[in-house]
């Protein structure tokens, strides 16, 4: 646990940049090589990220008895301290950390799944998280269009499929405790398509970019200010044939409290994940048989959570 890491200086990739195909290049190298990248000038502004951190700070200090009134129901609310492993074969009683999901805002029925805390005692919370969730989103979505062209596929083929207008979006707020002796998150690599993620600079992000390499090498994933953090999640490595890396990530104590915000995306759930035509050939053919979207990140899901009466009982025994 307490061994030194060695800096990483992962890609740095400009949003504004108006030299598409140099950005798609970087982009490309950056998927291939770390899975990880930071992104800069991507219209997320830092006070309003700031004001956000507060936000959420505000919610995670709240009694608990007003924090579990708001348990997690289909994938949105709270999550307690200990509740989740996201490494299912550790021995740890659970990772300490606590979160809350927002789900996507872009359509009615998923929208009024959200759980939101009171005006009374959060006034400016729903307003605030949902004005963030629609910035990461919209640079997710330009995001995207240069992802597309890094894979020699049309800039709008992830609008096409709709992955863009009816994105699974989903929005993390993280507390971890920082208590040393156990992983914040314990490895794991992302399931979805990517994901993009703030945190408020305290360390403790750690990639290891070869997951079948012994013993494991962990690199820091130091803070650059202002910058997002976006990593390929597994659903996109299936995508690309393995040619965009979905790398595994842990996040380590310091015995400093650490806050993030993880943002999801995916496609939406009947949109069928099959090799990129530009990832395979003859000599390469597709590693994995199309999915359903939907079926595919359930069953991620399952395995980390189980079902909602184990999170329940996993809850109480807390
Ligand atoms: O908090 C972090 O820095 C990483 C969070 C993470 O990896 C996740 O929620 O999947
Ligand atoms: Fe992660």
């Amino acid at each position: 646990m307490g061994e030194t890491a060695a800096t990483l200086n992962l890609p740095i990739i400009d949003l504004s940049s108006l030299d598409r195909i140099s950005t798609s290049n970087s982009i490309r190298q950056a998927c291939v090589e770390y899975g990880f990248f930071y992104l800069v000038n991507h219209g997320v502004d830092q006070d309003f990220m700031k004001q956000a951190f507060e936000e959420s700070a505000k919610f995670f200090s709240l009694p608990i008895q007003d924090k579990t009134k708001l348990n997690r129901k289909e994938y949105r609310g709270y999550t307690p301290l200990y509740a989740e492993k996201l490494d299912p074969t550790s021995l740890s009683k659970g990772d300490p950390k606590e979160s809350y999901y927002i789900g996507s805002l872009a359509d009615t029925t998923s929208a009024s799944l959200n759980q939101w805390p009171s005006k009374d005692l959060l006034p400016n919370w729903k307003p605030t998280m949902e004005s963030l969730f629609g910035k990461i989103l919209s640079a997710g979505n330009k995001l995207l269009s240069v992802i597309a062209l890094s894979l020699d596929l049309d800039e709008d083929y992830f609008d096409k499929i709709n992955a863009l207008s009816k994105p699974e979006a989903f929005l993390r707020l993280l507390r971890y405790s920082g208590e040393l002796g156990y992983c914040g998150a314990s490895p794991h690599s992302d399931y979805g398509m990517i994901t993009l993620l703030m945190t408020n600079g305290v360390p403790g992000l750690q990639i290891c970019k070869d997951k079948l390499k012994q013993p494991q090498v962990w690199e820091d994933v130091s803070h650059v200010e202002g910058a997002i953090i976006v990593n390929i999640g597994d659903m996109m490595e299936r995508w690309t044939n393995c040619v965009y890396q979905s790398t595994l990530h842990r996040v380590m104590p310091t015995g400093k409290e650490r806050y993030s915000v993880a943002f999801f995306m995916d496609p939406p759930s009947d949109c069928i994940v099959e090799c990129f035509g530009s990832c395979c050939s003859e000599s390469s053919p597709p590693r994995f048989p199309p999915i359903r979207s939907g079926d595919y990140l359930n069953e991620r899901f399952k395995m980390i959570y189980g079902s909602e009466k184990e999170l329940k009982s996993s809850i109480q025994s807390n």
